[in-house]
């Protein structure tokens, strides 16, 4: 019988796996989420989803382990979850009435291999108002989220189109993680 566990701690995560009709175990990994200044966003998200899963396969060698990592990049510029207030009224003033990428990492390490990849979906703000941003901040929604907002909650209101996968803003590419389970070599129910 194969095993499949989440490597997150993300609500949202455990949610969208849930949506794949899977039977999962959730561990969430304690890892340092420092890297490099000299690493692409892309490889940026692909070692930190990487570190996440290999803490839990470590303790689960014979699971496939789901780790994932997500950031917000904006003119060359990496933003990950705002600290306060004003880190978020940064990176909202910063979105606004721009386009930005978010990146999302996915390592998938199985009993034999590990694959990594990642996904990149464009996203444009509408002008936003120092009172739409206030009202954004004040939700408290900002603080556990890579570049401030949550698309799919009170966030959906600062956003005007999306160009990619909208499942990869909220934390797990879900379609492709299906594809590459499979080509891991987990038997799925479809
Ligand atoms: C841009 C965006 C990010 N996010 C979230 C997804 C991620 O949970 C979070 C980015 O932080 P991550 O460090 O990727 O993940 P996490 O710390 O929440 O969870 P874990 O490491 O345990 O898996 O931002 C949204 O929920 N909606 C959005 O629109």
């Amino acid at each position: 019988m194969q095993r499949l566990i989440l490597a997150s701690s993300s609500p949202r995560r455990r949610e969208l796996l849930e949506n794949l009709h899977l039977t999962f175990e959730i561990s969430s990994s304690n890892v340092d989420e420092s890297f490099s200044p000299d690493l692409t966003p892309e490889e940026a998200v692909k070692e930190l989803a990487s570190r996440k899963a290999s803490f839990v396969a470590k303790k689960e060698p014979n699971a496939f382990v789901i780790g994932s990592d997500t950031v917000v990049v904006h003119n060359g510029d990496i933003l990950g979850k705002p600290n306060d207030r004003e880190e978020a009224l940064y990176m909202l003033k910063k979105l606004s009435g721009q386009t930005h990428s978010v990146f999302t990492g996915v390592s998938i390490i199985s009993p034999e291999r590990e694959i990594q990849f990642y996904e990149k979906t464009d996203v444009v703000f509408w002008e936003l108002s120092h009172e739409e941003m206030d009202a954004y901040i004040s939700s408290g929604e900002p603080f556990d989220k890579a570049g401030g907002y949550g698309i799919q909650g009170f966030g959906s209101f600062l956003v005007r189109e999306i160009k990619g996968d909208y499942f990869s803003v909220v934390g797990l590419p879900v379609a492709r993680t299906v594809r590459e389970l499979r080509h891991a070599g987990y038997v799925l129910p479809y």
